[in-house]
Order: structure tokens, then C-alpha cells, then sequence
């Protein structure tokens, strides 16, 4: 057994639990703290005065001179694999142009499956794993990746394939989502109705059968795909028993709230324009509230309201929605910001919604998104006088060291391969 004790820590901080809360008063918060870590989890965690008795002989010894530390991040939902960008798309609309206006005229999603179409699987393995390694950077331990920029079964596919490559070649963890609805593919342009026949029929077989593919996900959208096609979609990929998210109410308030708590959805996302109803039907199906604020201002629009989802009884998470075209950032801390300051979130609150919270919406709560014995030894160190820093002192990463499943994949500021202590 590997065991190693982390010390010189200045304060420990973590939510507690192994799932959902919709209550912010479960922080814990340890000064001048140290971790006991064997092989890949936790195996004590309290002060350096506590942990320093009966420790086992045969214990390796870590310095981390004085950082902060705290679970690693879970990002909820990404589009990790796209060929391209859109930064020119970008530059247009800082120029006055529209995003549904860039969309309805061939750009947008629809841009992006034509690069993604295009791409070779190698350049687009290579750059999903520069971008992990960004994200591990900014002390990120576990994400969603999503499908979708395919909208064919070849492409689709092909993106699947790079997840499970690169998923193997490196740190991050990874959980798959099969999202070949997240447009109407040039193909079918017109025929929604039609398209979602072709992906229940064709390609939901294929995918169910690659056995690590948990999730179906949609983008339920007016004009995209709206509630009848969403939830046909939605219950046939129920049958061929996977678990459900949505992109749901981001643009306009068509009900995709709704039908998540219909469908007992493990999550919902966007939810800008959900409402109350919704909201409660959601909190009643224990569905999450995954809140996207870099979509927001990312696209000038409306924030959630994540106080009336915490009313209603709904466990909010928060996620970057990393993508080429609304959202172009891994930065959870950045994500926090954003919450507290456009949503009115504290900043425990917002803390819970990239830890706990977040793993919770990709069911992986009983072992990650907090530092507690028995939890898998996934923690962010931070350079900085106290934890308040990943807010207080915005825009800056100051994840300075990462380990991932008990081995460190980041020692000051850099990755290293992650098999010494
Ligand atoms: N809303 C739909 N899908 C993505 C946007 C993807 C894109 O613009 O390429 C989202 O979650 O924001
Ligand atoms: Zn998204």
C-alpha cells in the first residue's frame, strides 16, 4: 500500500456529505490541516497535531509549505471534443451579430459539426487532451463530456472513440453523455421530428451497447427540439436504460424543466427561463439544477435564479458548459465568481455547486467533490492566504498542485506524469 502524509497545509476546506444538499451549512473548515492518503483515497483527514499520533510506519511525507486544500473540482457538463473554433463567430458578435441570428444563418453549433466532421481523430484526441490538461490545471479531477458535435453516426461515434482515448491517457476522469440531439443536423434541416427517428432507431442501439455511455442528454430548445420530439427522444433512450439530462429552458421558456422532472432526469441545465412549477417539479424528482453561468456571460444573457431554484427545494451545481461557441472556459473558480456576483450565491454556496454538488449531478457523490475518509484522494492545493482567494481575488488560478487518485498530476503549476508523492 502507498501511503503518504500531506502536511503544511493552512486550512482544509470542504462541504460533507455523499449526496445532493440544498442547505450550505455543511462546511468544514480545518486549520493548520493534514491528509494520511492510501493509494488512491483518504484514509484520515484532521490537524497536524491529530493526524501526527499512531501514524503508520511505513508513511511517505509531503510538504506543501503552507497551500490550501480542497477537492478537486467536478465539472458537470462539457462539450470537451470539437474540431476548429469560432473565434471569428465570436469577433461577430462582439460586432452587434446575434447568437440565434449566427445560428439560423449556417453558424453556430452547425459550424462546429462541419469542423468536427472534417477533423481526424488524432487532432482531435490531441487537443481534447491539451484541454484536460488545462483543466487539471485549474484543479479540475472530474468532468462530463458530451457527443454532439457529430449529428451523424460516423461523427458521433468518432467523438465517443476520442473520450474513451484520451480518457485512458490521462488523469481527468471522465463520464460520457450521448448528446446526438443537440441540433438538427444539415441533413435533416426542417425535420426534427424526423432526425430524432433516425437517433432512436439507428444510433441508440450502437451507443447503449458501448456499455460506458451513462447518460442521453438533448438540447430542448424552440425551434431545435421541442417538448413532444424531446421526449420521445428522451423515453426511448429511458428504454434502452440511460439516465437523463437535459439542456433545457436556456433560450426561451418552452418547459424542458418540466419534462426533466417528468423523465427523472439527473439533471437539468441552463434552466434560465425554468419556472416555479418547474422548479419544484424538479426538486420533487430530486432532479439537480445544473446552472451554467459562463453561458450567461458569455453570451450577454439572463443568469438563472439560482435563489428561486434553492427555494424551491432544488440542489444547485454549477459547470463551465465548456464549448467552442456560448461558454469558452474550464475555469470552475472563474464559475464561482460569476455565481456569487450575477446570481446572488454565497460563496459556500457556490463552493458546494463545483464540488459536492456537481459530482452529485454525475452520480459520483459517495466518492468525490469533498475531502472526507474514504472519499477518492482527489485535491486541489491553493496558493493562496485562505480559500476565500478562489472569489475574493477573481480571474486567477491559483491551483498550484493537484492530486488525482492519490498521485499528484500537478506540482507547482506544472503537470508531471503522476506517479511520485
Ligand atoms: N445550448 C446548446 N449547446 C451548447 C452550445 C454549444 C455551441 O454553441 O457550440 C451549450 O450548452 O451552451
Ligand atoms: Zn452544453
Amino acid at each position: 500500500m502507498n501511503r503518504v502524509l500531506i502536511e503544511g497545509i493552512t486550512e482544509a476546506y470542504t462541504a460533507t456529505g455523499n449526496g445532493a444538499v440544498t442547505r450550505s451549512d455543511v462546511m468544514l473548515r480545518i486549520e493548520d490541516a493534514a491528509i494520511l492518503v492510501e493509494d488512491d483515497r483518504i484514509a484520515r483527514i484532521g490537524t497536524r497535531e491529530e493526524l501526527g499520533r499512531d501514524l503508520p510506519a511505513d508513511v511517505a511525507r509531503v510538504d506543501m509549505g503552507g497551500k490550501v486544500a480542497i477537492p478537486c473540482f467536478v465539472d458537470p457538463h462539457t462539450h470537451l471534443v470539437w474540431g476548429g473554433d469560432r473565434s471569428d463567430e465570436f469577433n461577430r458578435r462582439l460586432h452587434g451579430a446575434g447568437y440565434v441570428e449566427i445560428a439560423a444563418a449556417g453558424g453556430g453549433i452547425k459550424s462546429t459539426v462541419r469542423q468536427t466532421r472534417a477533423a481526424d481523430r488524432d487532432a482531435l484526441a490531441a487537443k481534447a487532451l491539451r484541454t484536460l490538461d488545462t483543466m487539471l490545471l485549474h484543479g479540475v479531477g472530474t468532468i462530463e463530456a458530451k457527443s454532439g458535435y457529430g449529428l451523424d453516426l460516423e461523427t458521433e461515434i468518432k467523438q465517443l472513440d476520442v473520450m474513451d482515448q484520451v480518457s485512458a491517457a490521462h488523469p481527468v476522469e471522465m463520464v460520457q453523455t450521448f448528446m446526438g440531439a443537440h441540433e438538427v443536423p444539415p441533413e435533416y434541416a426542417g425535420r426534427p421530428g424526423d432526425y430524432v427517428d433516425y437517433l432512436n432507431r439507428e444510433l441508440l442501439p450502437i451507443v447503449a451497447k458501448r456499455g460506458n455511455v451513462p447518460y442521453v442528454d438533448i438540447f430542448c430548445e424552440k425551434n431545435v427540439f421541442e417538448l413532444d420530439d424531446s421526449r420521445r427522444h428522451l423515453e426511448a433512450a429511458a428504454a434502452h436504460g440511460f439516465k437523463i439530462r437535459m439542456h433545457a429552458d436556456e433560450l426561451h421558456p418552452l418547459g424542458g424543466a418540466g419534462l426533466a422532472a417528468e423523465m427523472g432526469a439527473v439533471s437539468a441545465d441552463h434552466i434560465v427561463w425554468a419556472s416555479e412549477e418547474h422548479m419544484a417539479a424538479m426538486a420533487e424528482a430530486g432532479t439537480i439544477a445544473t446552472l451554467l453561468p459562463g453561458t450567461s456571460f458569455f453570451l450577454r444573457g439572463r443568469y438563472a435564479d439560482a435563489d428561486a431554484f434553492k427555494q424551491a427545494g432544488c440542489a444547485v451545481a454549477l459547470s463551465t458548459d465548456y464549448n467552442p461557441g456560448s461558454s469558452h472556459t474550464v475555469s470552475q473558480a472563474l464559475m464561482m465568481a460569476l455565481a456569487c456576483m450575477n446570481m446572488g450565491m454565497t460563496f459556500e454556496e457556490s463552493f458546494i455547486g463545483v464540488t459536492l454538488n456537481a459530482a452529485a449531478a454525475i452520480d459520483k457523490a459517495a466518492t468525490h467533490g469533498t475531502l472526507e475518509v474514504g472519499k477518492k484522494a482527489d485535491i486541489a492545493f491553493l496558493d493562496a492566504p485562505s480559500v476565500m482567494y478562489l472569489v475574493y481575488y477573481w480571474g486567477i488560478n491559483h491551483v498550484s498542485d493537484v492530486m488525482k487518485d492519490g498521485n499528484f498530476a500537478v506540482r507547482d503549476r506544472r503537470r508531471i506524469d503522476g506517479t511520485s508523492a
